[in-house]
């Protein structure tokens, strides 16, 4: 970005709305824009508790602190004065945060202008295309914003995904030492791995108890591995007081909650994995596994079309799947869900899901890795 030769640098502002997808995807872009393409990231975040969870080097306490390699700062309020030797040369409000007044006002002031983008969420529908990379003029200062869309074609910006990703993956699932060590380290027992392992991540109105039935009912051993705090209510009801009980052919074991590395190789390790919201969903695409999508609910069931766009590009013709998401998420059918039925049919599928899933990865991957995209973007700009 610059004819000079610092580093380019750049700014991400994360509020923490609710859960870990705000500042899981924040610190998954802040990570990779730094290791992977030397810039200078400046993470600004309201809620360093919640980013702990993520990420234990985190300290709670500290206003500014250096996080492999990426400078963290506590978001506490938006007052100050900033100079324009402040202000980074892209900026990124992730979700349409207001970034502080005084930073906009130094924005304004510098010469060339920074480049400043407004990331938005994650939707397989069809509008997205149309609105990936819009300008938007700034009503009184000389700024323009753009808008940045992540996305399932080539048309958006791509899907985040750091580039040893898919080789790191590979290794770790052609080597059973590294996944039963990786296991065992969660304190699953070798009879629990040996059974047909899924991991679960879900909002806590998904109907766990009945499929827990289901798998408690079926045919199958199963071992359903929760980190902790997920689905709490449901999945105490079946473990009672410890971290792990067995009912039937299924076991449930409560582990600790993950670094986000540590997530992946969970996702990387398990048969078949539930996830939700934004990041996890789509670390779930890269892992190469089948996969279930709880997503984020919102108001009038508007979640219910972008759950059935997503569907009828990921698992077209893939009926069994598209029927068990449907009701994982609470969309009505005719009679009432028989969970044993909806088992039973996404567990034959299984081998066909698995075959879908490395072709929509070979997809996903030729339009590019997103940080990547949103750099050419950015230089295109200036
Ligand atoms: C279960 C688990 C998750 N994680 C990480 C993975 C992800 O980065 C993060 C979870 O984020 P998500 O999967 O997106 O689910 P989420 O539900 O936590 O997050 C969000 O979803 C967004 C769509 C909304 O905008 C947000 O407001 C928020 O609700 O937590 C761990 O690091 N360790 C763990 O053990």
């Amino acid at each position: 970005m610059h004819n000079d030769q610092r580093s380019t640098t750049l700014a991400i502002f994360c509020k923490v709305v609710d859960n870990f997808g705000d500042i899981g995807i924040c610190w998954r872009l802040a990570r990779q824009f730094h290791r992977e393409h030397g810039i200078a990231v400046t993470l600004w975040v309201d809620d360093l508790a919640s980013f702990r969870r993520i990420w234990p080097g985190v300290s709670v306490e500290a206003g500014e602190q250096v996080v492999d390699g990426v400078r963290v700062l506590r978001w506490r309020d938006q007052d100050g004065v900033y100079a324009p030797a402040d202000v980074a040369d892209i900026v990124i409000e992730f979700f349409g945060v207001d970034i502080p007044p005084g930073y906009v006002a130094a924005m304004a002031q510098c010469e060339p202008r920074p480049v400043w983008i407004n990331y938005e969420g994650l939707s397989a529908e069809e509008w997205v295309e149309g609105c990936h990379a819009l300008p938007s003029m700034h009503p009184r200062l000389k700024l323009t914003k753009h808008f940045f869309f992540p996305g399932f074609t080539d048309k958006t910006g791509g899907l985040l995904r750091e580039r040893d990703l898919l080789g790191a993956r590979d290794r770790f699932q052609a080597d059973a030492a590294a996944r039963a060590d990786f296991l065992a380290r969660l304190g699953v027992g070798k009879d629990e791995m040996a059974a047909l392992t899924v991991s679960l991540f879900c909002y806590p109105h998904a109907p766990v108890a009945a499929l827990f039935a289901a798998w408690q009912a079926g045919d199958r051993p199963v071992t359903c591995l929760v980190p902790q705090g997920v689905a709490h209510e449901q999945v105490a009801a079946f473990v009672g007081a410890g971290a792990v009980a067995t009912h039937g052919n299924l076991t449930v074991r409560t582990i600790p909650f993950l670094s986000q590395d540590d997530y992946d190789r969970l996702l990387w390790a398990c048969d078949v994995n539930f996830v939700r919201g934004e990041d996890s969903w789509v670390r779930a695409q890269w892992a190469g596994r089948p996969f279930i999508w709880h997503i984020y609910p919102q108001d009038e069931n508007l979640h219910h079309v972008k759950l059935r766009a997503f569907l009828q590009k990921y698992a077209e013709n893939l009926d069994s799947l598209i029927d068990f998401s449907l009701r994982w998420n609470g969309v009505e059918g005719d009679a009432p869900a028989d969970w044993p039925a909806l088992w039973t049919s996404l567990q034959a599928s299984l081998p066909t899901i698995r075959s879908r899933d490395a072709e929509w990865q070979a997809r996903m991957s030729a339009n590019g890795d997103l940080v990547r995209n949103l750099l050419d973007f950015a230089r295109s700009l200036r």
